[in-house]
């Protein structure tokens, strides 16, 4: 993907100001800044959750492939580039019907569930859940642990086959063990999707970012690998926001 010179205002409060980046297969991208300063804003833009705020506006192009994403059809973009939000978000349905779900609406006839039961497990096994739900894929969703949720719930984003996976937040609401398994997970993952984050967790960042975008009132400072913002930021307040955790 491309973003190119995006500014994204809430009525006349401008929250992403001309910004441009790229989004590549093979790396994770690391959208980091101090609390309001966009990071969110540009992370629902890449596949345009924007648009339902209904006082947002949008400037500037983003391209997916070559295509301004603006021309797709919203769904057909979402199945393309799929968000896992902050809070587990299963469905309140058992953990296979919540990765089937995805598979029968992309369907063009309802499947049997037999047929889908090759791509429930290879989702749940790109999300590192197969495992431990194998022996139980009737048990209900929510009544697995949070961090089993969010995993169950990046199965779910990646049924529909994915070329670009947005996480905003993916491990705030989990504890450090299973942030851990989250983290290794996506270092996976970024072989097949493009993977961005948005983190508040600068130390997160170092640990899986290829590279990092450090937004700072709506605008990006810099960007850049992450060794180079982190080791040797280029822009004064890039090094005082990293300092904070690394100085
Ligand atoms: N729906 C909305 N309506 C009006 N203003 C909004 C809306 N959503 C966000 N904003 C404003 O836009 C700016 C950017 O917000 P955004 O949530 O993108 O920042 P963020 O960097 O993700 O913040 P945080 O780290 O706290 O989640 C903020 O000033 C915020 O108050």
């Amino acid at each position: 993907m491309q973003v190119e010179e995006l500014s994204i205002a809430y009525g006349s409060k401008l929250a992403v100001d001309s910004v441009s980046l790229p989004i590549r297969q093979g790396e994770v991208l690391a959208l980091i800044g101090p609390s309001g300063c966009g990071k969110t804003t540009l992370l629902r833009s890449l596949n345009r959750l924007t648009e339902l705020t209904k006082t947002a506006s949008l400037k500037g192009r983003i391209t997916l492939d070559g295509d301004d994403t603006a021309t797709f059809e919203p769904t057909s973009l979402r199945r393309r580039v799929t968000m896992v939000f902050q809070q587990p978000n299963p469905f309140p349905m058992s953990v296979f019907d919540n990765v089937a779900f995805v598979l029968r609406e992309q369907a063009s006839r309802r499947p049997r569930k037999r047929e889908l039961k090759g791509a429930v497990e290879d989702a749940l096994r790109r999300a590192g859940l197969w495992d431990e739900v194998k022996h139980d894929l009737a048990h209900p969703a929510l009544r697995l642990s949070g961090g089993q949720q969010q995993r169950l719930c990046i199965a779910r984003a990646l049924a529909a086959n994915p070329e670009v996976l947005l996480l905003d937040e993916p491990c705030s609401a989990l504890d450090p063990q299973s942030t851990q398994v989250i983290e290794d997970l996506i270092v996976q993952l970024r072989e097949e999707v493009a993977v961005v984050i948005v983190t508040h967790n600068l130390q997160q960042a170092y640990r899986i970012a290829d590279y990092v975008a450090f937004m700072y009132l709506g605008e990006l400072v810099e960007y850049g690998p992450a060794e180079q913002v982190f080791g040797a930021p280029k822009q004064e307040r890039t090094r005082e926001y990293v300092s904070g955790a690394f100085g």
